[in-house]
C-alpha cells in the first residue's frame, strides 16, 4: 500500500508549513515521507520538493500567455494539470512504491475543493493507482475566535469533505500564536447548542431558523471536529501524526476494511471510528 496526505485549505491557512513541519517531524524520526508541491503559484519552500507541478506549468507563464490574471491564470493550471494527469502525474509518480508517504501541498482557491473536478479527479486517480489517501485540512486559528467565522470555516471543511470522499482531518493551525490555548478546546468538538446561542447572539432575529439549520447540518455530519497543531511543540506535532496514521491506516494489516465517508454521517449521532 501507498499513502498521501492531501493537504487543502483556505489561502494562507498554513499548509506549506504544516508539510514543512510533518517532513521535520518525520526526517527527525527517520520515517521518509516525500512532499509534492501542486501549487503552479508558489515562489518558494522551506522543504525539499520531490515531485513539482511548475515542472508541468507555472502561474507565471499562463497570466502571460493566456492574459489571466491570478485566479483564473490559477484554475487553468489547476484544469492543465487534470487534463494532464495520467501523462504528467503517473510518470513522475512511476519511481514510488509500497509503503511510501507523499505530501501533497495543494494551492489555497477553496473553489478547487468545493465545486471544481479537479482535486476529484485527481483523489480517483491516486485511488485507481493504489494510494491510501487523508485529506488534511487546514484552518487558521486566528480566524475562528468568532462563532460566525468558526461556522464559515466548517461548512468550508464540510464542503471538501463532501466533495472528496476521503478519510479526512480537520487541522486547526498557528495555534502557537494564541494566547489562551485552552479556549481553542471548545473548538474539538462543536457543542451545537453552544454554536446555536453563540450565533444567535451575534446575529439578528431573522436568522434564527438559518441559524438552527447550519447548526443542524454540521451537528448532523459530527465529524467536522478539528485537530489544533501548535508545531513549537513535537507532542502536538506527534499527537496530529497518529491521528492521520490511524485515518490513513498507516501501518496496520491491510485486511482493514477502509471506513468510507459515504456511510456518514451517522444518524445517531457520534464521530467516525478512526
Ligand atoms: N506562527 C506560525 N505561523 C504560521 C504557521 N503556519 C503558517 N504560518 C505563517 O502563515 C503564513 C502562511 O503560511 P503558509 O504555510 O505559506 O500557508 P499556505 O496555506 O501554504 O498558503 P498558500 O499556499 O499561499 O495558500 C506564513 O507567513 C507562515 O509563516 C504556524 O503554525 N505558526
Ligand atoms: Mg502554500
Amino acid at each position: 500500500m501507498k499513502y498521501a496526505q492531501l493537504v487543502v485549505g483556505p489561502a494562507g491557512s498554513g499548509k506549506s508549513t504544516y508539510c514543512d513541519t510533518i517532513k521535520q517531524h518525520c526526517d527527525a524520526i527517520s520515517r521518509p515521507v516525500h512532499v509534492v508541491n501542486l501549487d503552479p503559484a508558489a515562489e518558494e519552500f522551506k522543504y525539499s520538493v520531490s515531485i513539482d507541478v511548475r515542472d508541468l506549468i507555472t502561474l507565471d507563464d499562463v497570466m502571460e500567455e493566456m492574459q489571466l490574471g491570478p485566479n483564473g491564470g490559477l484554475l487553468y493550471c489547476m484544469e492543465y494539470l487534470e487534463e494532464n494527469l495520467e501523462e504528467w502525474l503517473g510518470e513522475e509518480l512511476q519511481p514510488y512504491g509500497d509503503d511510501d508517504y507523499l505530501l501533497f501541498d495543494c494551492p489555497g482557491q477553496i473553489e478547487l475543493y468545493s465545486h471544481l473536478s479537479v482535486f476529484r479527479t485527481f483523489v480517483d486517480y491516486l485511488k485507481r493507482e493504489g494510494w491510501q489517501i487523508c485529506v488534511i485540512y487546514c484552518l487558521d486559528s486566528q480566524f475562528i475566535a468568532e462563532m460566525p467565522k468558526f461556522i464559515a470555516g466548517s461548512l468550508s471543511a464540510l464542503s471538501a469533505m463532501v466533495q472528496l470522499e476521503l478519510p479526512h482531518v480537520n487541522v486547526l493551525t498557528k495555534v502557537d500564536l494564541c494566547k489562551n490555548k485552552d479556549a481553542l478546546e471548545s473548538f474539538r468538538f462543536p457543542d451545537p447548542l453552544e454554536m446555536r446561542h453563540e450565533l444567535d447572539k451575534q446575529t439578528g432575529p431573522h436568522f434564527r431558523r438559518l441559524n438552527d439549520a447550519v447548526v443542524g447540518l454540521l451537528d448532523d455530519f459530527a465529524m467536522v471536529t478539528f485537530t489544533p497543531l501548535d508545531i513549537s511543540e513535537e507532542e502536538s506535532v506527534e499527537d496530529l501524526m497518529l491521528q492521520v496514521d490511524m485515518a490513513i491506516q498507516y501501518g496496520e494489516d491491510q485486511e482493514v476494511k477502509t471506513q468510507e465517508f459515504g456511510d456518514m454521517p451517522d444518524p445517531d449521532g457520534g464521530g467516525p471510528d478512526y
